[in-house]
């Protein structure tokens, strides 16, 4: 297999005899790193690549340096460099034609594959997501997305006009799990608005951005001086970030780390953290078998595809009764998670939880009143993922709602496990409100799921609920995380989005009104009395 020109690793050829050493880009250039950190390929635990681990002051300085140069006005602005607009929007429009190119899709599925092995689906839909966004900010759509509005005076010669304008300087910090996604759509979206990012992606899979920043460089037109790239440490990170004081911060990842950044950055922050996101099924199951087969097969997917390593996973399901009571769903689950394996990558490396770690909560969640193992609980077999990584089988457990809505377990059943586990959760008419009542009190409102045709149900849910991405109705998915609808958390202001327009401008922008007021000052005006 070739790799394009722009591409400096090859990822057939990635391994512990022949790693790539990454480069970080700074001011427009890429460095040679002085101190590296070995990355473990996440299938046998071989040293594959060497991230740069810069940590000392003369190391991170040029990176504060770079942010601290930008003007508060940004690169450009609508009254500066306006033509940048129409730029983005060309960068944009050549990305997109070579991630839709055979070739380079392939090329970043590989590579992608290597860092995070999902399934070719799951990979390639996010390379496609991509691929759709960058198509829908290019041509006049940067410009058109910042536009502004006019509201016209109190008198002749005053108009008022709203405009969305940069930061200036500005960071993007983001995690593991989607290796070009994330990085790419925050990315670009804070050059569009006119900012200059300093982006650091976990070292353990920016070797993606790396390659697609050199990519937007060298094929596309991006000045290579728009932006910088950091592979470093999260302390480091945090340093540079004190240090250089950038206008706003967007972060996505755990929540531990978001409120300390929140804290230590003094509330400019835009954030993007976990989720434990709930699907409910609703107490009219349909009654046509394919349809129940579809919410089922959708169930599986919501809960572990991409090995459960999504935000937007679903961490519970409610189950009406009603469920039981005329269908086979919890049979059905259990045996489309016994379709997964290995040896297609629809289950795979957990990179943030280790086997025992997870294995040790669905053991507490499972010794629980009333709760029991449904399937998995076990490591996977025939594997050489490292021990730094998890590995085990999809999994869930059953809680009683009352032992659930317990204070004593509340915490424990509804914390995150970031990998390809879900908690099952069974409930009668009576109990719909113990359901409401947990649903209040989680702490995170990301994605949510009603599963229903009935609209009183439906309303009843959405009424009393806030997720900021909810989906409604038969096909009801947690996971849905397209470039047409805004994906982000509610209930918190400091909550951010990733995807739309309205994403890009509130992450990326901030409102400056400019009013006209032009007179002619008013025949008969004379000076009034001082007020
Ligand atoms: N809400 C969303 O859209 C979204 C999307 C993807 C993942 N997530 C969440 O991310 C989590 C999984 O990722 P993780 O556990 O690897 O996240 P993490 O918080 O450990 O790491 C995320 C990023 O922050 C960096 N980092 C860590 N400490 C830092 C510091 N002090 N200063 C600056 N940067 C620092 C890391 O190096 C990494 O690049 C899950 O909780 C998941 O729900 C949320």
């Amino acid at each position: 297999m070739s790799i394009p020109s722009w591409a400096t690793v090859d990822p057939d050829t990635l391994s512990g005899d022949s790693p790539y050493t990454m480069q970080c880009l700074v001011n427009g250039k890429w460095v040679e790193p002085k101190e590296t950190e070995v990355i473990p390929d996440p299938m046998n635990g071989e040293g594959f690549i060497l991230a740069p681990n810069p940590t000392s002051d003369e190391d991170l300085q040029p990176f504060v340096d770079s942010l601290r140069s930008v003007p508060k006005t940004g690169l450009h602005n609508p009254w500066k460099n306006t033509g940048r607009y129409r730029m983005m929007g060309d960068v944009s429009a050549k990305a997109a034609r070579l991630l839709r190119d055979k070739d380079v899709r392939d090329y970043f599925i590989r590579l992608m594959t290597r860092v995070v092995p999902k399934a070719h689906g799951q990979t390639a839909g996010e390379v496609d997501v991509t691929a759709t966004f960058l198509e829908n900010f290019s041509g006049d759509n940067v410009r058109f997305m910042a536009q502004s509005f006019g509201v016209s005076g109190d008198h002749e010669g005053q108009e008022s006009r709203g405009y969305r304008v940069p930061f200036g300087p500005v960071a993007l910090i983001t995690p593991f799990n989607f290796s070009i996604e994330i990085s790419a759509l925050q990315g670009m979206g804070a050059l569009y608005m006119g900012n200059k990012p300093l982006i650091k992606v976990d070292s353990r899979v920016s070797v993606v951005h790396e390659q697609f920043t050199r990519m937007l460089i060298e094929e596309c037109g991006l000045p290579a001086t728009d932006c910088d790239l950091i592979h470093c440490g999260g302390p480091a990170m945090e340093r540079i970030l004190l240090a250089a004081k950038p206008a706003t911060t967007l972060f996505t990842g755990s929540s531990t780390v978001a409120e300390r950044l929140a804290e230590k950055l003094h509330g400019r922050v835009k954030l993007e953290d976990a989720g434990f996101d709930w699907k409910i099924l609703g107490p009219d199951p349909p009654s046509n078998p394919r349809d129940i087969q579809y919410v089922a097969w959708q169930c599986d997917q919501d809960a572990y595809g991409a090995t459960g390593q999504k935000c937007s996973a679903q961490s519970i399901l409610f189950v009406h009764k009603n469920w039981s009571r005329k269908t086979d769903i919890l049979d059905q689950l259990k045996s489309l998670a016994g379709r997964r394996s290995l040896a297609d990558l629809t289950v795979g490396p957990v990179l943030s939880w280790t086997t025992e770690r997870m294995l040790a909560h669905a053991d507490k969640l499972a010794a629980l009143p009333g709760a029991k193992l449904l399937w998995g609980g076990k490591e996977l077999t025939g594997h050489t993922i490292p021990p730094v990584y998890g590995a085990i089988e999809p999994t869930a457990v059953s809680v009683p709602i009352k032992t659930a809505a317990d204070p004593k377990f509340f915490d424990d059943v509804t914390s995150e496990v970031f990998g390809p586990f879900q908690v099952v959760c069974e409930y009668d008419d009576d109990e719909v409100e113990m359901v409401e009542d947990c649903l209040e009190r989680l702490s995170h409102h990301l994605t949510a799921a009603v599963v229903t045709s009935d609209p009183t149900f439906r309303n009843r849910i959405l009424g009393a609920t806030v997720n900021g991405t909810t989906y409604a109705g038969l096909r009801a998915r947690t996971t849905g995380a397209p470039v047409n609808h805004w994906f982000g958390p509610a209930g918190d202001p400091r909550g951010a989005g990733i995807g739309t327009p309205e994403a890009i401008k509130l992450v990326w922008s901030c409102h400056r009104e400019v009013v006209a007021d032009e007179g002619p000052v008013p025949e008969g005006w004379s000076l009034p009395p001082p007020s």
